[in-house]
Formats: C-alpha cells, structure tokens, sequence
C-alpha cells in the first residue's frame, strides 16, 4: 500500500503562483476529475488509480522509444530485433486508451427506447418521443465527450447508396402497377406505401408516378450536402433537441413534409449525438436507439446489422404490455442472442418499460400471488415488478441456455430483468427514482465501464513491463552458450507443437459435424412448412403481393419499420442453427476449458512455448532475476495476444455462412419471383419461390451450406496456424537476437525499466484498494439503519427539472 501512496503521491503539485492563472497540472487533474463525475466517490478512486498508472506507462513508454530511435536513428542496418522492439513500442504507445462500450437498446417502435435514454441522461425532452404521428426513424448513437457544447452529426446515405435505393424503390412501384385489381387494389401494402412515401418527401408530390431515369434527374426539395455529413450545434440540450428533431423523427404518412429535415429524411443513414461531459454517462459508454426490424435499404440495414453486433450489450427493450407472448418480442430476443453468438455482445439484459401502466381492478382480479392485501396501486406495481423479475428472468435463462454454452457468462448473470419507468422517473406520483430502476441502469452502464477499464489497463501494464524486460535484455553482453544449437532444438520443438495445435484444432472443429448434419436433415424435412408460414398470410393476400415483391427485390429479405423483419433464407436454415447453436457458441466461448473450446487450447499451446522458454533459458544459464526470466514469456503473450481478435471476427463470417450460402442459391429464384406482374401476380410469386426453393433443396442446398460452413471453420484453422507460424519466427528471431553482442550501444534504458516495474507491481495494489473500498461499502451499508420504503410524492415535476434522489 506504501507503494502505491508512494507512486500515486509522486504527481508534483502545482504551485499556486500566480492566482489568475489556473496551473496547467491542476487543470488537467480537474478534466480528470470532471471526466468521472458520473462516477460515486469509491469508483471514481479505483478509476483515477487507473487512469494514473495509464498515464505513467505511456510516458516510460514513450521516453524508451525515443531513447531507442536516437540510438539507432544514424545506422545503416538496423537490427531485426530492434525493429521489432521499436515497431512494438510504437503500437503500444497509439493504442486508444478504451474502445467505447456500445449499448444497444433494441426494441420494437413505441417500446420507450428513446424515452428510457432521456430518462438516463437526465434530459426529459431530449431524443424526440414518439407521439401518435411520430417515431424514431433511424439508428442514434448518444455519448458524452470533452466539450462543452452539444453536438449532432447526420450521417447521409452517399450518392450511389441512394441510387440504388432509388432504383429498387421505383421497381417495386413501376412493375406492379398492373395489379391484379382483385387482389390488391384497394389495399396498398406497407412497402408500396413506404417507398411512394420516401419519394414524396424526398421530391414533392407526383414523384411516385416517375420512372428511375426521371428521378435521376430531379432535384431533390431539401439541400443535400456534399459532405453528406450534416452537424448541428448547440449551447442547450433543448436547443439541440429542437434543431435535431426533424431529422430524427419521421412524420406519418399523411403530414407534410416542409422543416430541412423532414425533406431528407430518406437518406438518412444513422445520427450520432455527442452531449457535454455528463454527470450520468460516463465518456467512453454509446448508446444506440436501435429500431427493431433493420432496413429496406441494403446499406442501411447492413449497418443494423453491424450495430448490434458491436454493441457488447444488448438491452432488449420491452413495453410491459408487450413482453408476454408477443412475436415482435420473441424476434428481438431471438435477434439478440444470435449477436451473442456471432457478434462482440456477452451481456443480455431484458429491460421491461412504462411499469407504471396498471389497472388495479384488472389486477387485482388476476392476480395470482401473494397473500398480503395490496392496498394501492405503487404496491401492485413492485409486486408485478417482482413477479415479472422473476418469471421472465427464469424464461430468458432457459432460453439463453437452449442457445449458449451452459458456462456463458451472460448465465451467470442475476440481474437479467430490469423493470423500469422512464414516466414515474420524472413524475416520482407512484414510485421513488430508486424504484423506477434507472439509477440501477446507470449502475451498470459505470460497472461495465470500471470492469473494461480495469481489464484494459492491467493487460496494458503488463505488456508494457514485458517489453521494457525485452528491451533492458538486448543491453546484456553475456554471449550465450551454444546459442544455436538450442535455437534449432527450440525451433523443431515449435514446429511440433503446431502440428499438434492443428490437429486439436480439427479435433475442437469436429463437435459441430453432428448437429450440422441433423440440422440438414431438420432443414430438409420442415422447409416447406417453414416457406409456407412465411407466405401464407391469415388475412389472405390482401396488402401482401408489394411485400412479396421487396422480399424478393431484396434476395429474400425486407426489413421496414413498421412490419416483423421478413428473412426467407435465415427463416429455412433455422432448422440447421437450432441444431448447432449450443455447440457454436462452446466452440467460440472463452474462459473455461472444455473439449469443444477453442481458446484455451490456444492458451495451452502458448503456454507449452512458454515452459520451454524457461527451461532453455535456464539451461543456457541467462543470469536473470526471477523476473528478468519472463520476459520472452511475456511476449509470446503479446505476439499470440492478436489471435482472439482473429477468431472473434471471423466467427462471424462462420456463422452466417449457412444463410448466406442459401441466399445465394436462392438468387435466381428471388429473380425471376421479381419480375412477375400482372393478374395472380402474387400466387405465381409464391409458387415461383416454392418451386424454386424445392429444385435448390433437391439440388443439394443444404448439404452445400453446410459444405460453405465447414470450409470457413477450415479456413479458420489455416488462418491461426499461419499467424502463428508468423509469430513464432518473429519470436525465435528474438531469442536468438538476445545477447548476441550487437545491441552493446543501444540506451541505456535502466531507470524506464525500474520506474515500469514499479508500475507494474502497482496494478495488484490498485486492485486490492478496489476489493478494500468496495468491502468497506458492503460494511458501512450493512451498518446504516434499514431503508424505510420511501412515500411517494404526489408532486408531478415539470420534465426536465432534477428530481432529488440518491445518485445525485
Ligand atoms: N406510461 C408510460 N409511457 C411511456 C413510458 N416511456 C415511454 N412512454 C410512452 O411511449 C411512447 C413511445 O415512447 P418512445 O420513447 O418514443 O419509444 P421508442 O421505442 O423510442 O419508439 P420509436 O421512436 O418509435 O423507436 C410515448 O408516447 C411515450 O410517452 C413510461 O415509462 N410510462
């Protein structure tokens, strides 16, 4: 602990000289400062430990590196060694101090996303709220940054994205004008709708009757601009929330189109909104308002589909009345936990919202639990809240386990089910803040955020002490003993090694054989009950045929806002992922080891080098301290250490696979599906599809797919044991460049190298200070007298005044 009071207290203090002039030291520290506001008092600690021992690292870092280049700047050849150490410093000192964290709130239109985001940044009106005429119409990102102004950037779709767009759009339009008048005349459908819609506001009435090349060339009403980058600045939240709400909110159908806005709003790719430093959202945590159902557009709903597998957490956003039984919530969850399994995301969390909406006749008459009396409605508001808790978390986990490695972590999880009121938030009429649970998310949003730091900064130190042992060990004059001789040893040892890894490689690979063939077999006998649920609609054909139409325009997917996503080809080869999903997931899961896991074989191969480092270097007689020995050891570590970002990206690849490689079979089809119009144009689609869907599947669709997958777990196999081939010479070249003589004159980088090792040393006392604080915590809670469940207040507050509670 002395230590660590020791490094910490070394930040020389600022001198108040001159009382005008706030001391630079001083100012940064308060930026530092104010950076964690969001944070209580005992995080706020263990996170401006961390910051400290950052900084500190990426000074001794930095001052190794320009040691080393004026040592070596003026010769001809420079060692491939010291290449090697000044390439790694160089890394290590750009590295970004944190990735941000993605939130993902992913809900259904009307949910409370954007609601439950203005309720946690603490700015009522803030995102626009969907009234009855409204509602959110593309992906926003919100986080808090340095400045002191609030900022919006609209992000456009580029000349060719609309283009394409456009084009699709006026087919859907133009090819089915010759409807069968029985079939669809008097029910236009969601996309025909849509896509005369989009024109309209876009080019002004009568742009629907236009053909593609018309379009072209007509101007469009708003100002478009050539940046296709459109940022909005404000002193004020509201004055930023007036300014943005045009561009956010997309009218219905029937209002007019006239604000700058409104006009554009079809090009409209995502918004990313950027508040001051904020008290409630730490710097470094985005979250994403995404809507539920993706995107007619392809270029916008490949971004929605890329934004919730960047999100490391998904909230799925439920309105209480819609949690129970309803398909829109299934396919969200469904949606989520498939992030889960080819994404970044490792936590799920089911936020249910507008709690306060009960009616307590109906309640109380359906209410099945519970002895005690309810007496009002706040009471039978928690008890529902409770009940809700702990039946859906049950569901979600059984749910979550059917999909994921029985040891995921999002299982181990209590909290799994957050029942919150972003209305009682600012009302407080029913429930106290702490009951609307938004502190509670707030809680979590600053857990994930201390938890990534903590990891960052620990795995930062670490490899920064590894390479300053390295670079102190190039220094030393001790000329090895049959140097070349244990390299050979050490190099036919690798050799064998990465056989081995091959063939547990292959052995891990092999769990997903058998419920890849069953999930064919599945596929083969149910598709065409699958097919049928997908084209049969109960009310007929009715508003279906333009739906149809974009399905197939769009290979076989359509995602608008307002109906369930369509995807034929995920829908067909869901038979082969309910099959493999548990396996998948075991293959790709990190932490413990099981057979069918990947990582911790890689982490034994490492290992294994890492032991026959040791013994050589102990044979060798390397004159090192107990430390000194590691730091080979170390970086094998770093040199292995980009694999996982390898294995995570491609997992992603593998897993959609099997629908990707049905779509493209299935390409013609869609095609040809297309082009049809005319009377019972909707029939023949869908006979076109059936038809073409039973010629792939007899042709051997499914055994291809699943072909396609086991060739990307292959190539995946190639890809790591050439890294690590890669890695491993990089390594020998190392060691055998150690002591070799030739580094005589490099600098003398002593004094980085004890100041790292103090840093390094520092990182566990950092982190029993965070065990201490938080068990004093525990204890001065236990200590303080019990909490009387506080009255509620019958005060409505004005939205955007601050409600009075604990967190503040
Ligand atoms: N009673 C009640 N109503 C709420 C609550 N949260 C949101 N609402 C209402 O629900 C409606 C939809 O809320 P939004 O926050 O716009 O929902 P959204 O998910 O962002 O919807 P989109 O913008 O369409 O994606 C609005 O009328 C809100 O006033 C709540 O906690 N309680």
């Amino acid at each position: 602990m002395a230590e660590l009071d020791d490094f910490i207290g070394q930040e020389p203090q600022p001198v108040d000289d001159d009382l005008f002039k706030e001391p630079v030291k001083k100012r940064r520290r308060s930026d530092r400062d104010q950076r964690f506001r969001a944070f209580p008092s005992m995080e706020q600690s263990a996170l401006k430990e961390y910051e400290k021992l950052e900084s500190r690292t990426r000074r001794v870092l930095s001052n190794t590196y320009q040691k080393l280049i004026q040592s070596v700047f003026l010769d001809d050849n420079i060692p491939s060694g010291i290449k090697y150490l000044i390439n790694r410093l160089l890394a290590l000192i750009e590295k970004p101090s944190l990735d941000p964290i993605y939130i993902g709130l992913f809900g259904s239109t009307g949910a409370g996303k954007s609601s439950l985001i203005n309720a946690i940044i603490q700015q009522a009106m803030f995102l626009p709220v969907s009234g009855e005429n409204t509602c959110t119409s593309c992906i926003v990102q919100v986080s808090s940054g340095c400045r002191d102004q609030y900022e919006a950037k609209i992000h456009l779709l580029s000349d060719q994205e609309w283009k394409e767009e456009l084009k699709n759009l006026t087919k859907l339009l133009h090819e089915t004008e010759e409807l069968d008048k029985e079939e669809d005349a008097w029910d236009r459908d969601d996309a025909v709708e849509e896509a005369i819609w989009k024109l309209q506001v876009l080019y002004g009435n009568g742009a629907e009757s236009k053909n593609y090349e018309e379009l072209l060339r007509a101007k469009p009403k708003g100002k478009i601009p050539t940046s296709r980058i459109i940022t909005l600045k404000a002193e004020e939240a509201g004055e930023l929330s007036v300014k943005l709400d045009p561009y956010i909110r997309a009218q219905r159908r029937d209002c007019s189109a006239e604000s700058a806005g409104t006009q554009i709003w079809p090009l409209i790719k995502h918004v990313e909104v950027t508040l001051p430093k904020s008290e409630l959202i730490p710097e470094g945590v985005v979250l994403v308002d995404i809507p539920g159902t993706g995107d007619f557009n392809n270029k916008r709903d490949e971004m929605w589909k890329k934004t919730i597998d960047k999100c490391s957490v998904i909230w799925v956003i439920s309105d209480i009345e819609r949690v129970s039984g309803v398909r829109a919530h299934e396919d969200l969850l469904n949606e989520s936990i498939k992030a889960c399994q080819r994404g970044f995301c490792r936590d799920i969390a089911l936020v249910v919202t507008k709690t306060d909406k009960l009616h307590l006749l109906e309640y109380l008459r359906e209410r099945k639990v519970g002895n005690q009396a309810i007496q009002s409605q706040r009471e039978a508001v928690l008890e529902r809240n409770e009940t809700l808790k702990l039946q859906r978390s049950r569901i979600l986990k059984e749910k979550l386990k059917r999909k994921l490695p029985a040891d995921s972590k999002v299982l181990e999880t209590s909290d799994l089910v957050y029942t919150v009121s972003a209305q009682e938030y600012w009302q407080q009429a029913l429930l106290t803040e702490e009951e609307t649970e938004i502190p509670r998310l707030r809680e979590y949003i600053r857990k994930q955020l201390l938890d990534k730091k903590r990891r960052m900064v620990t795995k930062y130190v670490t490899e920064a002490f590894g390479l300053l042992l390295l670079t102190d060990s190039f220094n030393s004059t001790d000329n090895l003993p049959n140097e070349y001789l244990h390299m050979s040893y050490l190099r036919r040892f690798v050799e064998e090694k990465i056989q081995l890894l091959e063939k547990i490689i292959d052995q891990c690979f092999a769990h997903i054989e058998q419920p890849l063939e069953e999930g064919v077999r599945n596929a083969r006998t149910s598709y065409r009950r699958i097919l049928s649920g997908c084209l049969v609609r109960s009310k007929g054909n009715q508003g279906f045929h333009q739906t149809l139409k974009a399905v197939c325009l769009k290979n076989g997917i359509y995602a608008s806002r307002t109906l369930a996503r369509i995807d034929l080809n995920e829908a067909i080869t869901q038979p082969i992922y309910e099959q493999i999903d548990p396996v998948f997931g075991g293959i790709f899961r990190t932490g413990k080891a099981t057979g069918s896991a990947l990582m911790p074989h890689i982490d034994a191969f490492k290992h294994s080098l890492q032991e026959k480092m040791t013994e050589i270097g102990i044979r060798n007689g390397w004159k090192y301290d107990s430390c000194k020995k590691n730091f080979l050891i170390q970086e094998i570590s770093a040199i292995l250490g980009g694999l996982e970002g390898h294995i995570l990206r491609k997992k992603r690849r593998i897993y959609e696979s099997l629908s990707i490689s049905v779509q493209n079979d299935l390409k013609s089809c869609y095609e040809e599906a297309a082009q049809i119009t005319g009377k019972k144009a909707c029939e023949r689609m869908k006979d076109v599809i059936r038809r073409g869907v039973d010629r792939q599947v007899a042709e051997g669709m499914f055994e291809r797919a699943q072909e396609r997958m086991q060739h990307q777990f292959q190539q995946l196999k190639n890809g790591i044991t050439e890294k690590v081939k890669g890695s491993i010479s990089t390594m020998l070249t190392l060691a055998s460049s150690q002591g070799v003589g030739l580094y005589k004159e490099l600098a003398d980088v002593k004094s980085e190298y004890k100041e790292m090792e103090k840093l390094y040393r520092s990182l566990r006392e950092v982190a029993e200070n965070a065990v201490l604080r938080r068990g004093m915590q525990e204890f001065l809670l236990r200590m303080s007298p019990s909490k009387v469940a506080p009255q509620p207040q019958n005060t409505t507050l004005i939205p955007g005044t601050q409600p009075q509670g604990s967190e503040k």
